[in-house]
């Protein structure tokens, strides 16, 4: 599981190990593990240029040491410093003694065999400043390392308000920060690298799971499972109008794990004759049978608000998806009171708009604006409705409503497609009525479903039904990493 903490976190670890440790200690274990990932992206240390971005504060310091090391062994160093009264005093005194020399021109940064960000790191807010802007835009032939955070991004949010330094590789110390995991901030880390410092930490408010996380918490059978035991999974989806959100819930229920499907509605034709295993009736939920778990929504058109009571009153958990949402949004979190078993939402961001305006009234908020602060949004949605969130997006976020938050980077872009979000629907629910919380749920149906979809997709387009088809092959995947359970 890679774990991320809080700057403030980060801060209280921090003050707690410096004050056992002689001055100096923690900034030059940052710095060695920092050059040595400097040193193994480098053909050849010696003889290479290297630039180093240098801020006012601690980060620029990292660099500043870093870059001293690589000076030491050849490289040569020239750094350039954005607020030159306040640089690192004793960072740029290393480096000088190295050998390393102080620039002002810009055009080193091209030149570069590697330039080290150090610009800000967990002190910097409010986006890159007007000095350092120019160095976002500049064409590049060297790679380019992150120190602790890639400059320009939240470390708390992965928020990025104007522009940021997009980085090849990110170093960071001691943990990893929120904003490396979510996007947008995440798509400007580039490769992530952990230096351990020896920081105690406590339990982490955001993970995302590797796929050994995933194995271990996929249901497998055992030799006394039935499908009963297994569990059976309902999805009520589907309309006359959108028969095909019901067949790909289905397809997507059928590879989460859960023995059986039942499926109930007025797509139960279509749904049977795509699927025979699907057990299905053309009536509502109480004709379905006995079922561990409910999806419910997809494609449900105007007869959801029928549905989405009844299946709501089910004591099992019930995940609402797309056409369920939008009814829960007119209805509001009370809605949810009643229920003691677990709820999971899937919306994307316009949904969650919905959903949000729903439970604090006034206009939906604007859609940029909760794209860009995704862990806040998904976390105030799930403490609305005291339900879990999955929120689908190029990072997907699932927060629980005490805040912990789970972020899956598996997806590709070749996800946005009509349907693709039925069938994560389907096999969360499905996971769900094997057995997985709500929050597991989401994080290993997230887990497949991107690497599904990037199996489906492979550089061409995918259809929904080709990313279920390839759930799959993510279990195998998933699995293999899994230590041979
Ligand atoms: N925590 C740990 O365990 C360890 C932490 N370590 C390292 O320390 C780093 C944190 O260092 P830090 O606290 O000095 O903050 P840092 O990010 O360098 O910024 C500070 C200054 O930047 C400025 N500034 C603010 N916003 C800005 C902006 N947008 N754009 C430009 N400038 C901006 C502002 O100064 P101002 O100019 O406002 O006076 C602020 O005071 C951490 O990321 C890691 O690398 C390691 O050495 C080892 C262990
Ligand atoms: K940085």
């Amino acid at each position: 599981m890679r774990r991320a903490h809080t700057v403030e976190q980060v801060r209280s670890a921090e003050a707690d190990l410096m004050a056992r440790l002689p001055e100096g200690t923690l900034m030059q274990r940052a710095a060695a593990g920092l050059a040595a990932t400097c040193a193994r992206l480098l053909p050849r240390v010696y003889g290479s240029r290297v630039l180093v971005l240098a801020g006012s504060g601690d980060n620029g310091g990292d660099a500043l040491y870093a870059a001293a090391r690589l000076a030491r062994r050849g490289a040569r160093v020239s750094a350039v410093l954005l607020s030159p009264e306040k640089a690192h005093a004793a960072g740029l005194a290393a480096l000088l003694a190295a050998g390393g020399r102080v620039t002002a021109d810009q055009g080193e940064f091209e030149r570069a065999d590697l330039v080290l960000d150090g610009i800000v790191g967990i002190g910097g807010r409010g986006g890159l400043r007007p000095e350092a802007q120019p160095f976002a835009a500049l064409p590049r032939r060297g790679r380019v390392v992150a120190v602790d955070v890639p400059s320009g991004v939240d470390p708390d949010t992965g928020e990025v308000p104007g522009v940021a330094l997009r980085a090849d590789v990110t170093v960071c110390f001691g943990t990893y920060k929120p904003g490396l995991l979510i996007d947008p901030g995440a798509s400007y880390a580039g490769v992530l690298q952990l230096v351990g410092i020896g920081l105690e930490l406590p339990p982490a408010p955001v993970a995302v799971l590797q796929h050994a996380d995933a194995a271990a918490l996929l249901p497998l059978p055992g030799a006394e499972s039935d499908k009963y035991r297994r569990g059976v999974v309902g999805v009520a989806a589907g309309s006359a109008r959108y028969p095909g959100a019901a067949v790909l819930a289905v397809a997507g229920a059928l590879r989460g794990g859960a023995g059986a499907v039942r499926y109930a509605g007025t797509a139960a034709a279509e749904v049977v004759r795509r699927f025979p295993e699907a057990l299905v009736t053309a009536g509502g939920p109480a004709e379905a049978g006995r079922v561990q778990a409910w999806v419910v929504g997809p494609g449900s058109g105007e007869g959801v608000r029928e549905l989405l009571p009844e299946v709501l009153a089910a004591d099992v958990p019930v995940l609402v998806d797309a056409d369920g949402l939008a009814e829960l949004a007119r209805l509001g979190p009370d809605a949810l009171a009643g229920r003691s078993a677990p709820t999971l939402l899937t919306p994307h961001t316009g949904e969650e708009a919905r959903l949000l305006a729903g439970a604090e009234g006034g206009a939906p908020p604007a859609a940029d604006g909760l794209a860009a602060a995704r862990r806040a949004t998904a976390r105030r949605l799930a403490a609305a409705y005291r339900a879990t969130v999955l929120l689908k997006g190029s990072t997907t976020v699932v927060a629980e409503p005490d805040g912990t938050v789970r972020v899956n980077p598996t997806g590709t872009s070749w996800l946005a497609t009509a349907g693709s979000g039925d069938v994560l629907s389907g096999l969360a629910g499905s996971l769900m009525a094997a057995g997985l919380g709500p929050l597991d749920a989401g994080a290993v149906a997230a887990h497949l479903h991107g690497l599904a979809g990037r199996t489906a997709a492979a550089g061409a387009p995918a259809a929904a039904l080709d990313v279920a088809e390839a759930l799959p092959e993510a279990w195998r995947t998933v699995r293999s990493a899994g230590a041979g359970r």
